[in-house]
């Protein structure tokens, strides 16, 4: 994969490079048209946003509003399939192709692997829909080529992909480094879909639907199979609950009792927590600098009927009125602990991303600080597996003063003990659990300002 190539758009083909076979093209020939398939054509956009040009999934996603909403949901599947078994994918295909193809030519194979070896698509589809796309967007030279290789996938892809480490190859190495003794666990988790975690506020419980599966998690999270749509759940309309994978769960619990405490969300949009922190009955603000996303935020807390104050700014300059007794700071960060939901990410961050985000990361700190009363709790929270963004973050803030770590006990983390670290840290990452599901990667500490 490279990132500095023109967009395939502008990319010339020459004709002269047309696979043939007995001098006919495959699929068709001349003259034919290939049928629409918004799917493909869409997961082929996203695929090639990522890797050509670092385009985030969502961004691709979000341009297709208009369109079909199960297209648009197989589209999401194969490509966020695609991505997550892309490096070993690619090391099935290298040995098939005698030259380099053009990126776009290589996105489309890549489709076509995972329908063949991911999705079960029944070979003779998956050879058609990715020659037909190659035909819709001007690449039929190399329709033939994607005919003979995606067959050969097909006779002889399974036991390729046994011989393959692929825990190892479908992450990139600068983060298999960074994870150290855990990467091959949490490649494990992200092979897997995440499941729909719902929170169910205090006193409403899940209904039991026909054709619905459920379960119930030791930390009071019910968990929906991967696929579910949060608004089919019935309570969804009565503002029973959201959406909220059982790690995210966990921080605003093990900020000990919050009844009448004022606490301040730095942080809060999509509003999960914010939507916690409410049901315990603190007075909460929640503050969010990016108005698209607060009002996301104020949606879903009209939804669910919560009483909360909203504010529109950057959480390192606005400052209380008044000192208040707690801050909530779900920190921006690399968001390497969601990979399982955004498979994208770990093909378009790159180290130096990390480093920026915690200049940030500090100066949130450093602010919560300033809005806290002598004795105020932080609770700092990411959803991040790398040190940088955890553990390191904390050590930097108690050798700068003014903090004294609080560590979580195990009487605290109750039913999640898996996730408390010697230091007295909340750590998890995708491949705990597994047996259930797995969970998010996310990282939680507790300050208290002296
Ligand atoms: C990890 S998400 C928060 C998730 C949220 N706490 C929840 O549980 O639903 C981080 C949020 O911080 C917001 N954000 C980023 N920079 C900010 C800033 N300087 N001030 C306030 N909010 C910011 C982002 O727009 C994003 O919505």
């Amino acid at each position: 994969m490279t990132n500095n190539k023109q967009p395939h758009e502008k990319k010339r083909v020459k004709k002269t490079d047309a696979p043939r076979k007995n001098g006919r093209r495959p699929h068709g020939g001349k003259g034919h048209r290939p049928p629409a398939d918004p799917t493909r054509d869409l997961a082929f956009d996203i695929v090639c946003g990522v890797v050509e040009h670092r385009r985030m999934l969502e961004t691709t996603l979000d341009r297709a509003e208009k369109m079909d909403a199960r297209d648009r949901a197989s589209a999401h599947r194969l490509a966020a399939t695609t991505l997550r078994y892309l490096g070993s994918m690619t090391e099935i295909l290298q040995p098939m192709l005698r030259r380099e193809p053009p990126e776009p030519v290589r996105c489309a194979l890549l489709l076509g692997v995972a329908q063949l070896l991911h999705l079960e698509t029944p070979p003779h589809a998956a050879v058609g829909t990715i020659v037909d796309l190659l035909r819709r967007r001007g690449l039929a030279p190399f329709a033939g080529l994607a005919n003979a290789v995606l067959r050969r996938v097909a006779r002889e892809g399974q036991s390729l992909l046994e011989g393959l480490d692929q825990d190892r190859l479908d992450v990139p190495p600068w983060l298999w480094s960074a994870w150290g003794a855990r990467a091959r666990a949490i490649s494990r988790g992200l092979h897997r879909e995440a499941p729909l975690d719902l929170t169910y506020r205090p006193g409403r419980s899940p209904v039991d639907e026909e054709g619905i599966e459920k379960e119930v998690l030791p930390t009071g999270s019910v968990r929906y199979p991967a696929g579910t749509r949060m608004s089919a759940v019935a309570g969804f309309e009565e503002g029973d609950f959201w959406a909220q994978d059982v790690a995210a769960s966990m921080p605003v619990k093990l900020m000990g009792p919050l009844q009448d405490k004022t606490v301040v969300d730095l942080c809060a949009a999509p509003g999960g927590k914010t939507a916690q922190l409410a049901t315990a009955k603190a007075k909460v603000t929640a503050v969010e600098r990016d108005e698209h996303r607060a009002v996301r935020l104020r949606e879903n807390i009209t939804r669910l009927g919560l009483d909360v104050r909203t504010v529109v700014a950057d959480g390192i300059k606005w400052r209380p009125d008044n000192p208040v007794d707690a801050v909530l700071l779900d920190a921006p960060c690399s968001a390497t602990g969601t990979l399982r939901r955004h498979p994208d990410v770990l093909w378009i961050k790159r180290p130096r991303d990390i480093v920026s985000l915690t200049e940030g990361q500090d100066a949130f700190i450093e602010a919560a600080h300033q809005m806290l009363k002598p004795g105020g709790v932080l609770l700092y929270a990411v959803c991040s597996l790398q040190d940088e963004e955890g553990p390191d973050r904390i050590k930097a803030a108690l050798k700068k003063g003014g903090w004294t770590h609080k560590p979580f006990t195990e009487e605290e983390l109750f039913d999640m003990s898996v996730a408390l670290t010697p230091d007295g840290f909340f750590r998890t990452h995708p491949g705990m659990w597994l047996e259930k599901g797995g969970m998010d990667g996310f990282f939680a500490a507790r300050l208290i300002k002296e």
